[in-house]
This record gives structure tokens, sequence and C-alpha cells, in this order.
């Protein structure tokens, strides 16, 4: 371990762990700076839990060093835990419990807690505030899950798929206040196998598969490369027959429905052929809407990455 891991909020090297035969997590080395939204993105089995757990305490690695926050998440759990906020996945409470009687409990475990009072209102929890946790919906289980790991005011917080199972609205609220938690200075290690959650909120893209760590930078280095000016996105209705838009094309041009009513077309993509594909469009009765050129997603490259599409 480096000598400046001190200073990092979370530092790891070589971190295995392995579950009987099955290899989770494989020789990892992650570095988070202080105040950092950084996002494990990676599918379903990927050991992005295995790896949150292990910065967590919750379990030892079988080989590898972490040092989160300074300290060893194991041999020195008790100084790190009020320092830190987790959110695991699934939530975690007794079922009897009403909301805001848990949310007090917690806080009245903390040095200096926030007001959950407030928690419950910004996180759209107030309504719910005297319901039993079996009788929330799930998305509210996250959201108190949530309100319970940030009620400390941690210095770092850990979110396993902080958003999974709520809807559009829910989600929202979560994700202005991960982008409310940055702007105060807190560290967020979040994992999530959600593309556009790890490009609205991460400043740094860690993308693993199989226990390994496939590339790693901002967004925008992640999404950044030569095709990146030879690709035009758009929206359109589903089913649009595209060997009928490829004859009005340039001859090097394909096109593919990436999903219903989502279409990639790659090629020279120069001002004329915006034209020719918006007019195309109009011709046969269809608008083609949210014309995007250039940039790869996450999405893209995770698929060059591993010949996969991101499964969710
Ligand atoms: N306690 C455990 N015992 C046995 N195997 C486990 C255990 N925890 C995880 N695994 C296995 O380790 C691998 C990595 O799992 P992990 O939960 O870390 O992945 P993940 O990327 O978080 O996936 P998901 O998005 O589904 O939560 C998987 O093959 C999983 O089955």
């Amino acid at each position: 371990m480096t000598p400046d891991a001190e200073h990092a909020a979370v530092r790891a090297h070589g971190l295995t762990k392995r579950f009987g035969e099955n290899l989770a997590v494989a020789d990892i080395d992650l570095s988070m700076a202080h105040g950092e939204v950084l996002a494990l993105l990676g599918p379903n089995g990927a050991g992005k839990t295995t790896t949150a757990e292990l910065c967590e305490g919750f379990l030892s690695p079988d080989h590898g060093q972490v040092l989160v926050l300074g300290l060893d998440p194991v041999a020195q759990g008790p100084r790190l835990r009020p320092r830190i906020g987790v959110m695991p996945q699934g939530g975690g409470a007794y079922p009897g419990v009403r909301a805001e009687e848990m949310l007090r409990l917690i806080a009245s475990c903390c040095a200096a807690p926030l007001d959950p009072a407030w928690l419950l209102e910004t996180l759209g929890l107030n309504e719910v505030r005297s319901t039993q946790y079996k009788r929330l919906s799930g998305g509210q289980q996250q959201r108190l899950s949530l309100a319970c790991a940030l009620v400390g005011r941690p210095e770092l917080v850990f979110l396993d798929e902080p958003t999974a199972g709520m809807d559009a609205h829910a989600r929202n609220l979560v994700w202005e206040l991960i982008t409310a938690l940055r702007s105060d200075g807190v560290g967020v290690l979040l994992t999530t196998h959600l593309m556009d959650e790890a490009e609205t909120l991460a400043d740094r893209v860690v993308i693993v598969d199989h226990g390994r760590v496939l590339a790693n930078g901002t967004p925008a280095e992640l999404t950044a490369g030569e095709e990146r000016l030879r690709e035009l996105h758009f929206r359109s209705r589903p089913k649009l027959d595209l060997d009928l838009l490829l004859a009005a094309l340039p001859e090097d041009c394909a096109a593919w429905e990436t999903r219903p009513g989502q279409y990639l077309v790659r090629g020279e993509i120069d001002p004329q052929t915006i034209s020719t594909v918006a007019s195309w469009c109009a011709q046969h009765g269809a608008l083609a809407d949210e014309l995007r050129l250039g940039r790869r997603s996450l999405e893209d490259v995770f698929l060059d990455l591993t010949g996969r599409e991101l499964r969710a």
C-alpha cells in the first residue's frame, strides 16, 4: 500500500475474495478521492456488492488490502463505522418498526445526526413516516435505508444499487440527494448496473465484470474515442425500415435499431447525413427525435469491452 493511501477516501490493492470455487473479486485495485462520487458499474454477479462489502468491513479479503479513510475496515472497524454510511442492497429493518421510529433510533446512536424530519421530507417519506417497514413499497424501503445511511452525517457513503426498484420520481429525488452530498464534500461509492445512473452521477466510473476491473475513468474519458464522430443516435417510432434508410445514405453507413425506437447510424456522419436521416423519417411519416452526434455511451463502452450488453 502506498504512503498516500491514508489521504484517499478508499484505496484498495489486489483485493481478492472467493466464495468456495467462485472467484467473486479478482485482484481489484481501486482508488477514490475524498468527496468524489465513484460508480462501480457492472452486470449482475460482477462482484460490485462483494467489493463494496470488503470496503465496508463486512467481509475480509482473501488477498490484498483496503484502507477506507486511512483505516483497515475490519481491524479498525469500530473507529471507521461512525464516519461512514452504508445503504445495503435490499435494505433491512425490523418488519414492524415504523419509518420515522427506525430513523430516529439510528439517529440516537449518532454524535451529531441530521434532523430525521428533514430527511424524511427530502426523500419524500413524510406521508409514510408512521407506516411499518413491512408495509412500505420497495422504493420507499430503499429511500428509508438511504436516510438511515445518511442520518449520521458520514464523510463517505456506500450505496448499493441505491435506486433499484424505484419509480422515476423517487429515482430523481435520490439522484438530487446524491448530487447535494457531493456538493457538501461527502464521498459516495455507489454500485449500479444502470448506465445513466453512472453517467449522470459519477465523477469516475469503474467498470467491473467477472470480479475484475475492465476500465476506469471519468465518463468523458471512457466514452471518448476514434468512433465519436462516426455515430448518429436518434429516436423515432419502432421498426423503421432500415434497408430503405440505408439506401438513402452514403455506402459506408450502417444502421441498427438498438432498442425499440432507438437507432444508431455509423459511418461518415456529416451535415448532409443528418439532414438525410431527418428528411427520410419525415417522408415516412416519422419524426427523427433526440438526434445526438458522436459520443459513445457507457453502454457502447461495455459492449466493446465484453462483446455483451450490460444486462439489467
Ligand atoms: N455470500 C456469498 N456466498 C457465495 N457466493 C456469493 C456470496 N456473495 C456473492 N457471491 C457470488 O459472488 C459473485 C459476485 O457477487 P456480487 O453480489 O458481488 O455481484 P454484484 O455485481 O453485486 O451483482 P448484483 O448486481 O446482482 O448485486 C456472484 O457470482 C455471487 O453469486
